[in-house]
């Protein structure tokens, strides 16, 4: 295999941003950004990664996106080049703007919404009935199709203008038909950093809408911390977190209360997991290997809540609540969790939105929050539908 090339850094995420083709891979944080074209190669494991970057040169990195189903195949790139931009991803905002998308949109939801709400009560019945069953985690997907082809760099440009501290990405999705398929979103929930001895995690779970009226979007974010449903749906996925890390790491601090993070459309109850690792060559995806499908996206026990979903969800969720990252030659990375996202090709997106199912949930309320947050990409497509 010849080895990667690393292009002399951009100056801003922007300009990064404006070479993107559909095809490439892109991934942005609040600090840096990343941007892969070509393929020296692609696999379909994560556990491929080590011995295509030992071929691929000392600075070489796979970046790509692993699906919701971890005996699903992943897609992972090892890019023939790749450019980094260390300036803070904030000022993309400064350097575009919000570009509109021309066509006409048909928005079809899958299930219906009444179907969602059914499927919320069903879950809250099956926790009743067993106890062991502590949260599942039910999501719904919104078929948007435009009479043109999406125009995939502008939705991802949208993207970072309106949210450039998200982990703003791109990836390329095996074909269905004919063209390129892409993986898109802004996810506010960072699954693993690594960084020679130190990883980072920050799990999200319990949510609010945000409001455009400040007095009322103050008044949810209290709500939200101080709600006792979200509190107990997010310690779920803090002990998950911390279980999961505690026997890669010499130490481990976890923050005894979560804070609130905020996006463009959203408040979340967030908490900061940061650790030592015992063994620093353990790589950034075995790490998120073993932390997925975290029951941010999944449910506690693990299985038993895969299972529920299985039967309550009518579609197969694909690279949704998967992970999308990338890990560097020396077993450094990113890994974030794939929500607020569309899997994109020709006119047609799927967008997906799920939420926490607790024994206390109110179903419509489940249903207005996987409204919320699929604006996140309708606002990035300029759609004003109701979802
Ligand atoms: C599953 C999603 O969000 C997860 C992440 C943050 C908060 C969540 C919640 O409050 O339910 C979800 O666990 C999604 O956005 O599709």
């Amino acid at each position: 295999m010849p080895e990667q090339r690393t292009a002399a850094p951009a100056a801003t995420a922007g300009e990064l941003l404006a070479e993107y083709r559909p095809g490439d891979s892109f991934f942005s944080t609040a600090t840096r950004a990343l941007h892969g074209t070509g393929a020296l190669t692609t696999l379909d494991r994560l556990d491929a990664i080590p011995a295509a970057l030992a071929e691929a040169g000392d600075g070489a990195l796979a970046m790509g996106a692993v699906p919701f189903d971890p005996a699903q195949p992943a897609h992972l790139v090892v890019p023939e080049t790749v450019r980094r931009s260390p300036s803070p991803v904030r000022a993309a905002r400064s350097e575009h703007r919000w570009s509109p998308l021309g066509g006409q949109w048909t928005l079809t939801p899958v299930p219906a919404p009444d179907a969602h709400v059914a499927a919320v009560e069903r879950a809250v019945k099956l926790m009743a009935e067993d106890t062991e069953l502590r949260k599942v985690v039910l999501a719904r997907c919104l078929k948007v199709e435009s009479d043109q082809d999406v125009d995939v760099a502008t939705v991802l440009a949208n993207l970072l203008w309106r949210d450039p501290t998200a982990f703003v990405f791109a990836a390329d999705l095996p074909e269905r038909g004919s063209g390129t398929r892409s993986l898109l979103g802004a996810s506010p929930e960072l699954l693993i950093a690594k960084r020679g001895r130190h990883v980072l995690s920050n799990p999200l779970a319990g949510s609010a809408p945000r409001s455009a009226d400040p007095t009322k979007d103050q008044r949810r974010a209290v709500g939200l911390l101080t709600s006792a449903k979200d509190r107990h749906e997010h310690s779920v996925v803090v002990e998950a977190v911390t279980e999961a890390l505690r026997p890669h790491c010499r130490s481990l601090s976890v923050p005894a209360e979560p804070e609130l993070i905020k996006t463009a459309t959203m408040w979340h109850l967030s908490t900061r997991v940061t650790g030592e690792l015992t063994d620093p060559d353990v790589p950034a995806h075995r790490l998120a290997a073993d932390l997925h499908p975290t029951p941010a996206v999944c449910g506690t026990p693990t299985g038993r809540a895969f299972d529920t979903i299985g039967g309550l969800e009518p579609f197969d969720r694909g690279f949704y609540t998967g992970a999308v990252g990338y890990t560097d030659a020396a077993g450094d990375g990113e890994w974030v969790v794939t929500i607020r996202c569309a899997d994109v090709a020709g006119r047609a997106l799927e967008l997906y939105a799920g939420g926490g199912v607790m024994p206390e949930s109110d179903p419509d309320s489940e249903l207005a929050e996987t409204s919320a947050k699929l604006r996140t990409l309708l606002l990035a497509l300029g759609v004003d539908g109701a979802a």
